[in-house]
């Protein structure tokens, strides 16, 4: 696009020039040269949308001036259709409908002020067609743009989902941490991660089938969502084992939380076939600040945390040396017969 108008203007400046209009050749000038400098850095520019603004509104604004302009073919008004398509292409659903309305409602203006003192059926016709064929097409983008969003966002939802449980998945994780993180700091607010992996899942599986693992999976991932906060990111780690991003929530209220969840899923029985499955799970808690600033720090001793919690028994939460609801009866899932 930038080649385009860079090139455009240039040949559009030669034409004027020859034709004798002067402010128009002066104006395409300028603003080729003003794309060719946009070109140098538009690739690397952290302010893309205000520069693309930048970029677009003189550009609508010297075809205007052409339209306008006695001396301009009545062609010239042809270029009125490529204004939504350009601006719902460069700035969206949002900023195209309204640049294209303003710009589109001045092309037909302009055309008034060129073509007032000929009122005739012809010119009625003519800009009826202008403005309505335009409307079209400000239609057609605005519909491709709506259904080309909503697919993004599906598909940016899909890549963040654990398909089996519904949580996010590490790479949601990783993108909500560094929003959280930046909350926790410019709020000076606790920022709490726990890591906690399912006991002895493997004899489930073993015992029961992979289905029955994959519905114990699923109830827990239900049981964990249920009791957090819209604000509190539930994820699937993988396999049996799922993180927990607690905002606000210091190092000791994390652990209590967690140990709310650990003895409200032990009380949770799952249907296994005719029997009951009584799961739980180890857990390790790590807080922003004082364990790391990173979220693979907070994932290391959270894990490592928890894999103290295993080694201790089972069914359990570690924070900093502080272990919560010791259990003498976590080494398997218990079973019992309906
Ligand atoms: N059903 C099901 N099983 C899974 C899935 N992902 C991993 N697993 C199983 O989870 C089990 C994990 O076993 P281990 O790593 O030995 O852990 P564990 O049996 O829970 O033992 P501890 O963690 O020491 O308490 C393995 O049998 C995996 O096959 C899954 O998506 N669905």
């Amino acid at each position: 696009m930038l080649w385009i108008t860079t090139i455009a203007g240039v040949v559009f400046a030669i034409i004027n020039i020859q034709r004798d209009v002067y402010l128009l050749a002066v104006l395409e000038l300028i603003y080729a040269g003003f794309a060719a400098c946009l070109l140098r850095f538009v690739n690397t520019t952290p302010h893309l949308g205000a520069w693309t603004t930048a970029f677009l509104v003189p550009f609508f604004c010297i075809m205007e001036i052409a339209l306008v302009l006695p001396q301009s073919s009545f062609t010239v008004f042809t270029w009125i259709q490529t204004i939504p398509i350009i601006s719902y292409l460069l700035l969206g659903k949002r900023g195209g409908f309204w640049m294209s309305l303003i710009f589109i409602s001045l092309g037909v203006v302009a055309f008034n002020v060129r073509y007032v003192t000929e009122a005739s059926l012809l010119n009625l016709v003519v800009m009826a067609n202008i403005g309505f064929s335009s409307l079209a097409v400000m239609m057609f983008s605005h519909i491709y743009e709506s259904s080309r969003d909503d697919n993004e966002r599906r598909l940016i939802e899909l890549a963040g989902t654990d398909s089996l449980t519904g949580l996010a998945n590490r790479m949601r994780l990783a993108e909500t941490f560094k929003s959280m993180r930046n909350q926790a700091e410019r709020n000076d607010l606790p920022l709490s991660l726990v890591v906690l992996d399912l006991d002895n899942f493997k004899q489930v599986n073993d015992r029961y089938g992979h289905e029955v693992g994959d519905s114990v999976l699923q109830r827990a991932a239900a049981l964990f969502q249920d009791r957090l906060r819209d604000s509190d990111l539930a994820c699937r780690l993988g396999g049996e084992e799922f993180a927990l991003l607690l905002p606000g929530a210091s190092l000791e209220q994390a652990a209590d939380l967690s140990d709310g969840l650990r003895q409200r899923l032990a009380d949770t029985p799952v249907a296994a076939g005719h029997d009951t499955l009584r799961v739980t799970f180890s857990a390790g808690v790590a807080s922003l600040g004082e364990d790391g600033d990173s979220l693979s720090e907070l994932l290391k001793t959270a894990d490592r945390r928890m894999y103290e919690a295993k080694g201790s028994g089972r069914n359990q939460v570690v924070a900093a040396g502080q272990r919560y609801a010791l259990s003498a009866a976590g080494t398997a899932p218990e079973e019992r017969s309906e």
